[in-house]
């Protein structure tokens, strides 16, 4: 029988969940004295936006896609931001925190495909910084994001 697996979206708990998150983790990123001069001017939908690009990503609808950017948009918008990996570490760990707290699911299952997918994506980032133009084709489709090796969530 053909297991019904969810996708990463829905077994977080679906968009609302995805914007909880981020309005979050963005008051935190706001407070801290690494990322707060980083981020000090982003735009008052930046944190939706980053939402809806990460619920895109894990298998949720295509606002980001349709209505807000793409990925090569999104790739844009860290040129020449010049991070370091003492930023990419800070928010990586301002943003598990804030999952923690927020009590996304904590299966290792989830928490596994979530941190690989937040190693990946931060770490394209920081490298993107250090440039002022990729060669990327304006249509690049979305990255897609699954459960990885473990293949589902854990359902006893
Ligand atoms: C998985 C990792 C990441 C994703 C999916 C992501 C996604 C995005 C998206 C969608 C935007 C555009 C927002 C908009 O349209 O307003 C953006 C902008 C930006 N991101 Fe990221 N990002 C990631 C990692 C990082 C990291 C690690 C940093 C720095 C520590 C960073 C710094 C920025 C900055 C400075 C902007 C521009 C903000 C502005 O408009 O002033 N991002 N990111």
């Amino acid at each position: 029988m053909e297991k019904n697996i969810p996708t990463l979206y829905e077994w977080a708990g679906g968009m609302p969940v995805f914007e909880k998150l981020m309005s979050s983790f963005y008051k935190k990123v706001l407070l801290d004295d690494t990322l707060e001069p980083i981020f000090k001017h982003m735009s008052a939908d930046h944190q939706l936006h980053v939402a809806h690009f990460i619920a895109e990503v894990f298998g949720g609808p295509k606002m980001y896609s349709s209505e807000e950017g793409s990925h090569f948009k999104m790739i844009q918008k860290h040129l020449g931001k010049h991070l370091t990996e003492t930023h990419r570490k800070r928010w990586v760990q301002l943003l598990i925190e804030t999952a923690d707290e927020l009590t996304l699911p904590d299966d290792p299952e989830f928490r596994s495909a979530f941190v690989a997918y937040i190693e990946w994506g931060t770490r394209i980032a920081v490298l993107n910084s250090s440039e002022m133009e990729v060669a990327l084709n304006p249509d690049e489709p979305m990255p897609k994001w699954g459960w990885g090796e473990p293949g589902g969530p854990f359902i006893p």
